[in-house]
């Protein structure tokens, strides 16, 4: 019986995870998970569920949960609450299904406490990539990826020596707005955005993948899940998603792992790493239906994003803080229509040229460049 911390128990990523453990009832058991501001959702997976322990965002939420529960389950709040969360004694693997850096100091925590982690919440490895493999390096942890791309190249390199990789090949399907053309962009909805082609996730990585930042922060978390360097990490659009990533090997055999758009199915293998469970629900790949695959090169003034991105992490040190941070920022306002789409990657841009970089930050001075990020932006909005 694997035993599991959930950070964001609510969200996209949270709710499936919770699919996975419900159809698996003698594998897994939850042991604690965080939600922020969801609270009817929590009290619903509280009953289902029974963890010991929840940590919801707000002290008012705090006190609602204790009323309805009474001993039944701990609560806790704020960030404290996500880093008791993701420690807690009886869990084995946390998975961290939190959106943004927020993730990063309950992250560090559970692998000090030598917690497997499951990672889905990719802003953390952007934010503090270098903090984050060292920990895991010193404590013998291993980051089972989440994230459909690193798990399909994490499945494709099993058995796999580092050295014999030539690239990694991370699929994009381009996001909603893939058939419009750089000048129809300025005019998009909120609402267009949040139509992606091919699956259905949390609000900011929708718009993430609509402005291709998403693949960017892929390409970083790529960088330091397998410790390849940027040169060898490429992007090919792949409008199906079917294809979820691909390695080529220095002989030129390129292996690539396939499925249908269904986060389940790489939750639950960084849950079974290195088995297989089988799974009831979902549907399986039929190729004969779908007959084509379409593959085309990116463009980088289309999606400028991507280019920044990649900008960032060669530099590395503080600027992929910057880049994570001004981002969440960036997207909240968007969402919030305070800004245009297009004024999103423009937000991004001018917060890495005010930048001064610092080259190995330690975790104080990430979170104090993050707060610094968040306010460069908003000081150009408010
Ligand atoms: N969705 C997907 O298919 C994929 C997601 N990912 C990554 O997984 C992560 C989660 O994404 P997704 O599930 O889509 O996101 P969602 O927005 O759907 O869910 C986010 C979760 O985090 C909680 N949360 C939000 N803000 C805070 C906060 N400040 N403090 C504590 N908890 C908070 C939310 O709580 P509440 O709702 O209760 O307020 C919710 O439980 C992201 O890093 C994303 O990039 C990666 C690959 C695919
Ligand atoms: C499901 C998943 O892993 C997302 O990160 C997905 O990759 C988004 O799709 P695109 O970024 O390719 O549009
Ligand atoms: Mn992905």
């Amino acid at each position: 019986m694997k035993k599991i911390g959930l950070l964001g128990s609510t969200g996209s990523i949270g709710t499936q995870t919770l699919d996975v453990i419900r159809e698996h009832p003698e594998q897994f058991l939850l042991i604690s998970m965080s939600v922020g501001q969801n609270i009817d959702l929590a009290k619903k997976q509280i009953q289902e569920f029974k963890p010991k322990l929840v940590s919801v965002l707000s002290d008012n939420d705090k006190e609602k949960l204790k009323l309805e529960f009474g001993d039944k389950v701990e609560v806790v709040s704020g960030h404290e609450g996500l880093v008791e969360v993701a420690v807690h004694e009886d869990v084995d693997v946390l998975v961290n299904a939190v959106i943004g850096s927020v993730g990063l100091k309950p992250t560090l925590a559970a692998i000090e406490e030598k917690k497997q982690i499951a990672i889905a919440n990719k802003e953390t490895l952007v934010t503090a990539g270098h903090l984050v493999t060292e920990a895991a390096n010193r404590n013998g942890v291993t980051l089972l990826p989440v994230d459909s791309e690193h798990s399909a190249i994490f499945q494709a390199l099993n058995g796999e020596r580092t050295m014999d990789i030539e690239r990694l090949i991370l699929t994009a399907s381009g996001g909603s707005f893939r058939d419009l053309t750089r000048d129809a962009l300025k005019n998009v909805t909120v609402e267009q955005a949040l139509n992606h082609p091919n699956w259905s996730m949390g609000a900011k990585i929708t718009i993430d993948s609509a402005t291709m930042m998403n693949k960017g922060l892929e390409v970083i978390e790529a960088h330091w899940l397998f410790n390849i360097p940027y040169e060898q990490i490429d992007v090919l659009l792949h409008k199906e998603s079917i294809i979820h990533s691909m390695v080529e090997f220095h002989d030129k055999s390129v292996m690539a792992q396939l499925g249908t758009p269904d986060m389940r199915v790489p939750i639950q293998y960084a849950l079974t790493y290195p088995k297989r469970l089988e799974r009831l629900n979902g549907d399986r790949l039929n190729l004969w239906d779908i007959g084509t695959l379409n593959f085309a090169k990116l463009d980088f003034e289309r999606y400028r994003s991507i280019a920044y991105a990649y900008e960032a992490g060669k530099k590395g040190g503080s600027f992929p803080t910057v880049l994570n941070a001004a981002n969440e920022e960036a997207v909240a306002a968007f969402l919030n229509k305070r800004i245009s789409f297009l004024e999103i990657e423009r937000l991004i841009e001018q917060a890495l040229e005010y930048h001064v970089g610092i080259k190995q930050p330690t975790l104080e001075e990430i979170i104090e460049i993050d707060q610094q990020s968040r306010d460069f932006i908003h000081s150009k909005i408010d």
